[in-house]
């Protein structure tokens, strides 16, 4: 399998990172393509001997799926630049966050097969929760392919794709909630008078022993916080005060908040692009 990439930024990193770890396709079937920057492909070439993308005519013989990972305002350019090259039984893949199937159909020649995706900066590390959709042209080869290329970069869930804005303002933004609590626990460790070093460790261990409890234990997070609260204990204490300052609904409200802005952008993007 052939797979290039328009766009070689951190997402596109992460994913030509988890593929070729995954042994899913060697870096020399990864061909890139990036516009502002010449050195950025000599360093993925180095990095994971993936080959430069050296015209788009090359998308018309050598590729099996083309990923999009260009930022949305830059997606009409892209999808204008290529849409003349793809070929029957190529692949097209859009990681860009509140782009549309439909406004990629938009910009194409009929029929062509289009997943959309939405990853999450853990990507990285091979740890994102991503969900994907697919349009009415994927087959269910394409769609074998789709979920085998995301479950490179963590765990991969199909969805219709009208659920894409509550995964973004879910787990797509996910992961700056995380760092949120996280700075959080570290300020408060400062202020009660932990050394920093030490406090930064315990904060991290932390994070992920509570998580790894949620994985692999199979309880409620519910009853997971019960089992750490003591009646007349700290954890009691601690969670009263949270309680006082509303933080569940405060969370709510922000997962909601980012949700109906992830709808915002999509409807603006469009708007400003049909003119
Ligand atoms: N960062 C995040 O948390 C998440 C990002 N995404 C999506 O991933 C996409 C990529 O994001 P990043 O990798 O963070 O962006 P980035 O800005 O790091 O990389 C994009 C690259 O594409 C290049 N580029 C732009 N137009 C091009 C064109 N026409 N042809 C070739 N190269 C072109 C740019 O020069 C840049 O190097 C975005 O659409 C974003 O919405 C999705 C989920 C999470
Ligand atoms: O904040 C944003 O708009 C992007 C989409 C998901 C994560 N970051």
């Amino acid at each position: 399998m052939n797979i290039s990439f328009i766009g070689a930024g951190s997402m596109a990193e992460a994913m030509i990172s988890g593929i070729i770890e995954k042994k899913i396709v060697a870096g020399n079937e990864i061909t890139v393509l990036n516009r502002s920057n010449g050195h950025r492909i000599t360093q993925l070439q180095e990095k994971y001997g993936i080959k430069k993308l050296t015209s788009l005519s090359e998308l018309e013989k050598h590729t099996d799926v083309i990923i999009l990972a260009v930022k949305p305002k830059d997606i009409l350019t892209a999808l204008q630049s290529i849409q003349s090259y793809i070929q029957q039984g190529q692949l097209l893949v859009s990681v860009a966050a509140g782009i549309s199937l439909s406004f990629i159909e938009s910009q194409l020649h009929n029929d062509v097969p289009i997943v959309r995706a939405m990853p999450n900066t853990s990507a990285m590390i091979g740890k994102s929760a991503t969900a994907i959709a697919f349009n009415q042209s994927v087959s269910d080869a394409h769609q074998k392919m789709a979920l085998k290329l995301f479950s490179a970069i963590g765990l991969t869930k199909v969805v219709e794709e009208n659920q894409l804005d509550a995964v973004t303002g879910l787990s797509g933004s996910g992961p700056a909630y995380i760092y949120y609590i996280a700075e959080a626990l570290e300020q408060a460790a400062n202020e009660i008078g932990l050394e920093e070093q030490i406090a930064k460790q315990l904060v991290i261990q932390t994070l992920i022993g509570a998580a790894e409890m949620l994985k692999h234990s199979g309880e409620a997070p519910e009853n997971l916080r019960k089992a750490v609260t003591s009646p007349g204990g700290t954890t009691e204490a601690g969670i009263k005060v949270l309680e006082q300052h509303s933080v569940k609904e405060a969370f709510i409200d922000c997962v909601k908040a980012a949700t109906k802005q992830s709808a915002v952008l999509a409807q603006t993007f469009e708007q400003v692009s049909s003119k």
